[in-house]
């Protein structure tokens, strides 16, 4: 049995870890932090959570309250968790942080596309970017673990293995993504206002969103070259789900029976991440609520074109449910503890 903390726990990225870790049989709650909600019971919060989760939220003190804890999750916004990380890292305790401030490995490349200064950078070097399937074994010995952001999860786990075996160009990607609207987080906002969201799909950040440079560090280190992507993300009228579709020309002439091998050799024995083939496609609502990961693929013979389609749950494999399994390798717990429910349907 471990016990670990959250800060940030209000939010809704905190909301679903505290769901998740409530089910977890080797994870006991120690502390759910909550800058505006101190000593309110959880549940007033987070409803789903009544007579399952007693806590009630506190304002911690960094010094005592890590004391108490094996492992802290931070779910901030980025550019708040530096030094909570520090000083859990200095007590020799670890830490998954959910933000982007430790995902980037250049502090330079953070600081110009988040617009703030980076004030860890050592610590930056001791980070692990948690992409569950790819970096299991480093993840597994990490003190610290930066959790990828919710597009780059549906797009890496689509194309890491494509590209690290070479069966694909590496240049003209283009990347299609729709997001619900809980990847902004609860933080009220007028571009989030329901009657401008809902029957609504539209998008934004075309070449200038912050997880671009997250996407192309991860696809580079797979290719061994540099990889720049064309991305574009929409919000569309639901409440969770990224659903990806990613174009690239065929001119390596991949065969489907050799994607379908790769996938196989990188997922077949993972949980998590379900290969759909070329009959089927990935939907969001598959996935609901889980900790999968769909993915298909179709050769598109008229136009040379491959096309790859995969959905996830952006608060769970994008964020806590990832979160998770990261700290499941990094504690040696089974990976998917605590994290086996089905999807809903419909
Ligand atoms: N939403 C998503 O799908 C995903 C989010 N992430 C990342 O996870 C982190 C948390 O995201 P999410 O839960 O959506 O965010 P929210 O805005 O929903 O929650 C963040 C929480 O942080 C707390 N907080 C503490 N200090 C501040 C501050 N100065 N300003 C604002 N909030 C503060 C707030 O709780 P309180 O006031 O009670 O302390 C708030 O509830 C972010 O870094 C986000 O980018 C990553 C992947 C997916
Ligand atoms: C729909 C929506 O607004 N999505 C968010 C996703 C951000 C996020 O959660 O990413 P980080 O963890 O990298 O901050 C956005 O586009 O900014």
């Amino acid at each position: 049995m471990i016990k670990v903390g959250i800060i940030g726990a209000t939010g809704y990225v905190g909301g679903e870890l505290t769901r998740l870790l409530s089910q977890h049989d080797k994870v006991e709650i120690s502390f759910l932090d909550s800058r505006s909600y101190a000593s309110m019971e959880y549940s007033r919060i987070y409803p789903n959570l009544k007579n399952i989760v007693e806590e009630k939220c506190i304002s911690i003190n960094i010094e005592e309250n890590f004391d108490e804890v094996d492992l802290l999750f931070c779910a901030l916004p980025h550019g708040l968790s530096q030094e909570a990380v520090k000083k859990v890292l200095n007590k020799g305790r670890k830490v998954i942080d959910l933000s982007a401030d430790f995902r980037l490995k250049d502090g330079a490349i953070y600081e110009k596309w988040y617009g703030v200064d980076h004030g860890a950078t050592e610590e930056l070097k001791k980070a692990v970017y948690g992409l569950s399937e790819i970096y299991t074994q480093e993840i597994a010995e990490a003190q610290l673990v930066a959790n990828p952001g919710c597009y780059p999860t549906s797009i890496l786990l689509s194309l890491y293995p494509l590209l690290k075996e070479g069966i694909i160009k590496t240049k003209g990607i283009i990347i299609d993504s729709k997001s619900g609207v809980s990847g902004a987080g609860r933080s009220p906002s007028d571009a989030n206002l329901f009657a401008q969201c809902n029957e609504n799909l539209r998008a934004y950040g075309i070449g200038v969103h912050r997880h671009i440079p997250e996407i192309e560090q991860e696809l580079s280190r797979a290719a061994t070259e540099e990889v720049t992507v064309q991305f574009t993300p929409h919000l569309a009228p639901m409440t969770r789900g990224i659903l990806s579709t990613i174009y690239i020309s065929n001119d390596k002439k991949a065969a489907y029976r050799d994607i379908e091998g790769i996938y196989d050799s990188y997922y077949g024995a993972q949980p998590f991440v379900r290969f759909l083939g070329e009959e089927e496609y990935p939907q969001t609502k598959a996935v609901y609520g889980t900790n999968y990961c769909d993915i298909g693929v179709k050769i598109d013979d008229r136009t040379n074109n491959l096309v790859i389609v995969s959905a996830i749950d952006n608060l769970v494999k994008g964020a806590a449910g990832q979160a998770v399994q990261n700290m499941n390798l990094m504690f040696d717990f089974k990976v998917d503890e605590g994290l086996k429910q089905a999807p809903v349907w419909p």
